[in-house]
């Protein structure tokens, strides 16, 4: 179910597109995703709303089709809410999870995140479960102790190992939206130490989920950033709206090593 892929360029469009632009969208990502390595794998994470008509347009494509969030109840009175079987039957893929825009504007906890991460496991989808520190946290130097705090409460038991696999995007929450990407050294050490925290976490070194880096990522610094060990891919706002940026950005994966 999940890709292989050494490289995951994951887009978010978050709440933007109309089908007229998803249309144009999706059909210069799929004219340039033909050129594309293997070794690199597109998933597009639309709005609710344009998950069946991407879905259709990238159908029988290399692009995954990937969702925004979900309820971790399978069904019921959730006024609003979608679940996650619900995105299976879409022929969804990967689902985000816990970004940084729903804890701060929904309020979401770690326990919901990880409630949320079983039930799309549970119908085979592949969570993206997201973690990251804000300036404060990173001034007061508190950045790891957050990073670990979250992955021991949003990350269930077994992740990774699970065959949909499963996948942390490490977002700064300082970087995401704001042109400032964190450093290639920062994002070095700390996907490293979420690497550590991961393995104490679940208790194995093998199978561990993919990491990602999130915020602000563009064509320029993405070669860069792919090339660090402990990171497989990237997880991209702004950017993903532009077939030039986005197919720029995995342009860039596709020149590093894997
Ligand atoms: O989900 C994507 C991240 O929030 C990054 O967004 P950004 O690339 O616009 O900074």
């Amino acid at each position: 179910m999940t890709h292989t892929a050494s490289s995951l360029i994951v887009g978010n469009w978050k709440m933007n597109g109309t089908s007229a632009s998803a249309a144009t969208l999706i059909g210069e990502i799929l004219d340039g995703a033909a050129a594309l390595p293997p070794s690199v794998a597109l998933v597009i994470c639309p709005p609710f709303t344009l998950l069946d008509r991407v879905g259709r347009m990238i159908e029988g494509s290399v692009v995954r089709l990937g969702a925004q969030d979900c309820r971790a109840e399978p069904k019921g009175a959730y006024t609003g809410d979608v679940a996650a079987p619900m995105l299976a039957d879409l022929g969804v893929h990967y689902v985000i999870l816990g970004h940084s825009e729903r804890r701060r504007d929904h309020f979401e906890t770690d326990a919901q995140i990880r409630a949320k991460a079983e039930a799309a496991l549970a119908c085979g989808l592949t969570p993206i479960i997201c973690i990251g520190e804000t300036a404060e946290e990173r001034d007061a130097g508190d950045a790891f102790l957050r990073l670990s705090a979250q992955i021991a409460g949003a990350v269930p038991a077994g992740f990774g190992a699970d065959s949909a696999g499963g996948v942390i995007a490490y977002e700064p929450v300082w970087a995401i939206g704001t042109g400032r990407t964190a450093s290639r050294e920062d994002i070095e050490s700390t996907t490293a130490h979420i690497r550590q925290a991961l393995a104490a976490h679940l208790g194995t070194d093998d199978n561990l989920p993919q990491i990602l880096y999130g915020g602000s990522v563009t064509a320029r610094d993405a070669a860069s950033i792919l090339s660090i060990g402990t990171v497989n891919g990237v997880l991209v706002g702004g950017a993903s709206l532009s077939a030039d940026s986005f197919l720029g950005i995995a342009a860039g994966a596709a020149g590093s090593p894997s």
